[in-house]
């Protein structure tokens, strides 16, 4: 006879299989019921701002968005416009994520002006594989202090040394331009080139001579590593799945360009760190020098000295951290500026008026001669500003782009819960008739000084605002005023196409589906006069 551990009746006790079964399944009903509830909670919550209806549960709004790539802008602005409460805020489904839209200056101000809504939203991971957590997509204690180190490289007496680099580049791409003279042909490509050159020489030292080896590897990367992104953020959505996308040919694609893209920087960072050596080296031998006169004068720094200055000063950045703030720059500084003057000599090119006054400005500030520009006449090319600030209006290169909500916070009258991505359109900001009267014409006196007094701060936002504002705006504004200046001293622009249903694609950048069709003439310097 076997000894009984548990007495009998401690055996009713137990729960039979019925009995497991049932209180398993009421668990389950609960847990799953719970978050049921809460999810429709938190549809109802976002559903309270207008925007269209979800159509599918898994999809949202998705099949509004199957058209062709041309119609997404003009179907958004559509829905903007039917949903849209008093200009202010539009709730959209994508797949299952609500985005809200903002298009209005007074939702700008609650996201930009805040030193909490600085998270990126989930878009900006695909930039990860090139750029890591740089600047642009880094977020908390590490973009503070990454954007504390950063600033000091774009202090104007830095920027000052850089003209040279965009007169040399302007004065190569107007060469190029000069072959094309009479011909109506799409000036995008040779203004992305010349972006392109000038973003690689002031952000690294290193000419890569896009505008004359357009097909050199690194360019070629960093054109098709761009498209990559874009394609997963918005174009193919299914090659958000990591291990889908690693799998597929654009995975390796992806890998192929990294490794040219890493590959160049990686190598730029090291030589560079030694020619930094050597020149502290040579500068102290030669403070010991008495003769100041002997001494040659300093070579100009790119960003990348400056990093690797800032990497000795005990701040320790690894070459790593370096890489990914270098190659954010080389993201962020060609395209945005190459769309940026493209537009503007689209407008240019289609409003004579405009281009007259130009050639005025241009005229007294240069009269016969084909000197370089300098930092003197920047500020003396007042119109030829206002024209850029107009053409960012009308045609911002960043034509939205998102924060996530760490917090539930209150825009235009709505509660948006955490968790949730804010979409800021200045696309749509910039042409709100209250501030822009007459919003789609192109008018530079907009921007003349006793027109902008009392517009709201955040109805212009082209570089974004408040404290994650883009750090290389000066930059950029620099660029295109000696850009532009160069090719409209040489030339008379006339555009092929008219603003009026021209189709725009929304890509990373704002981008003319067909290009920027335009016809040169040369200009006769004395005729001018
Ligand atoms: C016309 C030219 C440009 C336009 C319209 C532009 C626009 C913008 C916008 C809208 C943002 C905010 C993006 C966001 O919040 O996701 C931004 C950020 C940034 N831009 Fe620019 N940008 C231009 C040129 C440049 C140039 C030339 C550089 C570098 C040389 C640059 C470097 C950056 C960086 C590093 C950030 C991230 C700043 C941060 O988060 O702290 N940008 N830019």
């Amino acid at each position: 006879m076997g000894i009984q551990l548990v007495p009998d009746h401690w055996y009713r006790l137990l729960p039979n299989a019925l009995t497991l079964f049932t209180s398993f399944a009421s668990v389950l009903l609960c847990v799953v019921g719970t978050a049921l509830y809460r999810r429709y909670k938190y549809f109802r919550r976002c559903d309270k701002v207008p925007g269209p209806p979800a159509q599918l549960p898994l999809f949202g709004s998705f099949t509004e968005f199957l058209l062709e790539p041309e119609g997404i802008l003009p179907h958004f602005l559509k829905l903007h416009k039917k949903w849209n409460n008093n200009r202010s805020i539009t709730r959209l489904w994508v797949g299952p994520f609500p985005v809200f839209s903002i298009g209005s200056a007074e939702g700008a101000e609650v996201v930009l002006s805040s030193n909490k809504i600085i998270d990126k939203g989930r878009e900006y991971d695909f930039m990860h594989p090139w750029l890591a957590t740089g600047l642009l997509t880094s977020t908390g204690t590490k973009w503070n202090k990454r954007r504390k180190m950063l600033t000091p490289t774009f202090h104007f007496k830095i920027l000052e040394e850089f003209i040279q680099v965009f007169n040399e580049q302007s004065v190569v791409l107007v060469e190029k331009l000069n072959e094309k003279v009479g011909q109506d042909f799409d000036i995008f490509p040779f203004v992305t080139r010349c972006t392109l050159d000038i973003i690689c020489e002031t952000a690294m030292g290193r000419h890569v001579n896009a505008q004359d080896k357009s097909d050199s590897d690194y360019v070629q990367a960093v054109y098709k590593m761009s498209r990559i992104i874009q394609i997963r953020q918005m174009m193919q959505p299914w090659l958000q799945i990591e291990w889908l996308f690693r799998l597929l040919p654009v995975g390796s694609e992806q890998k192929r360009c990294l490794s040219i893209l890493h590959g160049f920087t990686d190598q730029v960072i090291r030589e560079r760190k030694i020619e930094y050596k050597l020149r502290k080296a040579d500068e102290e031998k030669k403070s010991l020098d008495e003769d100041d006169e002997l001494i040659p004068k300093k070579p100009r720094l790119a960003f990348l000295d400056l990093l690797i200055e800032a990497s000795q000063d005990g701040k320790a950045l690894s070459d790593l951290d370096i890489r990914e703030e270098v190659d954010t720059f080389m993201f962020e500084g060609h395209d945005t500026t190459a769309a940026a003057i493209n537009f503007s000599l689209f407008l240019i090119g289609n409003h004579p008026e405009v281009q007259e006054k130009l050639n005025e400005e241009l005229v007294r500030v240069f009269g016969q001669s084909d000197r370089p520009v300098s930092m003197a006449d920047l500020s003396e090319l007042k119109y030829l500003e206002c024209c850029i600030k107009e053409a960012l209006r009308l045609y911002p290169s960043v034509p939205l782009f998102t924060r996530e909500l760490k917090d539930d916070v209150e825009i235009c009258g709505y509660e948006l819960p955490t968790g949730t991505t804010v979409m800021i359109v200045p696309y749509i900001i910039h042409r709100d008739p209250i501030y822009f009267p007459d919003p789609d014409s192109f008018k530079p006196e907009r921007f003349f000084p006793e027109n902008i007094q009392g517009r709201h701060p955040y109805a212009y936002v082209p570089f974004s605002a408040g404290p994650r504002n883009c750090i290389g705006q000066k930059f950029a504004l620099m660029e295109e005023k000696i850009v532009l200046a160069s090719v409209l001293r040489r030339f008379h622009v006339q555009s092929f196409d008219k603003a009026d249903g021209m189709p725009l694609l929304v890509e990373l950048i704002l981008r003319p589906r067909d290009g920027i069709r335009v016809r040169l003439t040369p200009k006769i310097l004395s005729e001018s006069i």
